[in-house]
């Protein structure tokens, strides 16, 4: 974990800090060079506050970290005072702590904007993505037990936006009365992605079946139990791809734990899933324990990175139920507030099982800050300070969400994926999101793009459009027809050929076609699904023709 080093308070910030009564505060131990205050935060003044035992924050008592920050700020002239210093009248006046400030604390400080919430983020990166836009950035690791606990004390809740923080502190925390949300006790299941499967088969949820490996031997056991491929994974620390590791066959064992580092790093085995899609549910659990899910969505991996999510996914309505209870049901063993996402193996046998649980805010619910009502950012932070939960339905009928995943190291990447997100800002119903990492490593989740649109077939179609190599003008070559013309036989033609050119004459996309449809009936009704899918919305038919058409249409 990176660590800055580097003394930030002037002279005159820890004169203020000495002068404070109640200081819990050690610049000594500030000075050590654990953390250090980026910019000058931007609280309230004139209404101090103070943390009581349940984590609330009341007014009217002097904080030495409002004391902090004021003397910080005094000491920036360049700082701009807000207007607003004088009252808050926010919706919520809880100041959310976020342990981690990349991509997902950067996109939560996005959502909290809109409702006016104050999010301050621990990272050890000074230009971590969530810096900018963060209230306030504290630079230090939130891995490391002092800083953790400095940067509570100047939160009403602390939460998180990376699992792999240091959870024992949070548990102290908790004991001494902060309020964590999700529970420190969720945060110990999760990072161990064992302790996770073991907790899961113990509240009934269907899993791969797993075993704990400590040598080469127990591995070998293992395999020939579970048979291969095997998926061996670490324990501990994997995410993006990082830590998991394929076997093929029993020769292939030792190499793959090689590359997760060996045995002392902990891992386990998981028999191998034979899915037919892997799916992901977002859910919501307010602080009330009402629990909500968001539509079920279908994930695309490429070498264990997420790539693409597609909303809704096409699965049976049952398998999409079935997805919903597992999720739901493996969130209420858990305890605390916030999203949660599940991840999870739609078999060839038709069985649903968990693969996964991150109690954050995940990549599979990126696609809802377009798509949804409530996105899943903002609905973490109603989750969190306590408002009431929104709808999580979506609000259009098909999303695509593609990663913009490093292609190259440096300046290429960073070529690349500009060169990409170009095509993209002409694309209709895509918005993009770049995170603003300050380095390019090839792999790396460097933005995304969402797609939206009125059908499945047309945003992936224009998702198509964008990936194509020679796309330089996505806009002209993404024109999909709009209106169908169809006739049961060609005896419609010399009065559907009326309506083409009248089509032609104001430049309205559309395309003609002709089935049998006094000999198939059924290829009407073909048609009518597959043109549907590729979002025409209008058909046109002959009298014949019309009478095959499903009664929606
Ligand atoms: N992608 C994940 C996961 C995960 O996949 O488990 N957990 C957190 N994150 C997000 O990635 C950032 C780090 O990204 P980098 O490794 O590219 O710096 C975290 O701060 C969080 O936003």
């Amino acid at each position: 974990m990176q660590k800055l080093d580097g003394e930030v308070f002037s002279k005159n910030t820890e004169s203020v800090f000495a002068a404070s009564t109640n200081f819990i505060f050690n610049p000594s131990s500030y000075s050590s060079n654990k953390s250090r205050l980026r910019k000058p935060p931007r609280l309230n003044f004139s209404s101090m506050y103070k943390k009581t035992n349940s984590g609330n924050i009341n007014k009217s008592h002097q904080n030495p970290v409002s004391m902090a920050c004021r003397a910080s700020r005094d000491s920036n002239e360049t700082s701009p005072a807000r207007k607003d210093d004088s009252s808050v009248h926010g919706l919520s006046e809880t100041i959310v702590g976020v342990l981690g400030g990349g991509q997902l604390g950067r996109m939560l400080c996005q959502a909290a904007s809109q409702l006016a919430i104050k999010v301050m983020v621990l990272d050890p990166l000074e230009n971590c993505p969530a810096s900018a836009l963060s209230y306030h950035h504290m630079v230090g690791s939130f891995d490391d037990s002092a800083t953790v606990q400095e940067f509570a004390q100047r939160c009403g809740v602390l939460t998180v936006e990376i699992e792999h923080v240091d959870v024992a502190t949070m548990e102290k925390l908790e004991q001494q009365g902060v309020d964590c949300q999700p529970k420190a006790s969720t945060i110990r299941i999760i990072q161990d992605k064992y302790l996770q499967k073991v907790h899961f088969s113990r509240h009934g949820i269907p899993l791969p079946e797993f075993m704990e490996v400590n040598d080469l031997e127990s591995a070998r056991r293992a395999g020939k139990q579970f048979g291969y491929p095997l998926m061996v994974k670490s324990k501990r620390l994997a995410y993006d791809g990082r830590g998991n590791a394929v076997a093929k066959s029993e020769e292939e064992l030792s190499s793959a734990i090689t590359a997760l580092g060996g045995f002392d790093r902990g891992l386990y085995v998981e028999k191998w899933a034979p899915f037919v899609k892997e799916l992901a549910v977002i859910v919501v659990r307010g602080r009330d324990k009402s629990i909500l899910c968001y539509p079920v969505v279908e994930t695309i991996h490429k070498e264990n990175i997420c790539h693409i999510v597609k909303a809704p996914a096409a699965v049976p309505w049952k398998i999409s139920e079935l997805a919903t209870d597992v999720a739901h049901k493996a969130v209420s063993s858990l305890e605390g507030a916030g999203i949660f996402a599940v991840e999870l193996f739609w078999t060839n046998n038709g069985q649903i099982l968990l693969n996964e649980v991150a109690p954050r805010p995940h990549n599979s619910g990126h696609h809802t800050i377009e798509s949804c009502y409530t996105s899943q950012f903002e609905q973490h932070m109603r989750a969190v300070v306590g408002l009431p939960l929104g709808d999580p339905s979506m609000k259009t009928p098909a999303a695509i969400m593609y990663n913009l995943l490093g292609e190259a190291e440096g300046e290429r990447g960073f070529y690349l994926a500009h060169q990409l997100i170009g095509k993209a800002l002409s694309i209709p119903g895509a918005t993009v999101h770049w995170y603003d990492k300050p380095e390019m490593r090839q792999q790396r989740k460097m933005g995304h793009i969402t797609i939206v649109g009125s059908s499945m077939g047309l945003v992936e179609s224009h998702l198509n459009s964008l990936l194509k190599e020679d796309s330089s003008d996505c806009q002209s070559k993404t024109v999909l027809p709009r209106i169908g013309i169809i006739m049961g036989s060609d005896s419609d033609l010399p009065v559907m050929k009326d309506a083409a050119k009248i089509l032609t004459m104001f430049s309205v996309p559309h395309e003609v076609r002709i089935v049998s449809a006094h000999r198939t009936p059924d290829l009407m009704f073909s048609y009518a699904s597959s043109a549907h899918e590729r979002g025409i919305e209008i058909i046109i038919a002959g009298a014949g023709g019309a009478a095959h058409l499903p009664g929606k249409l």
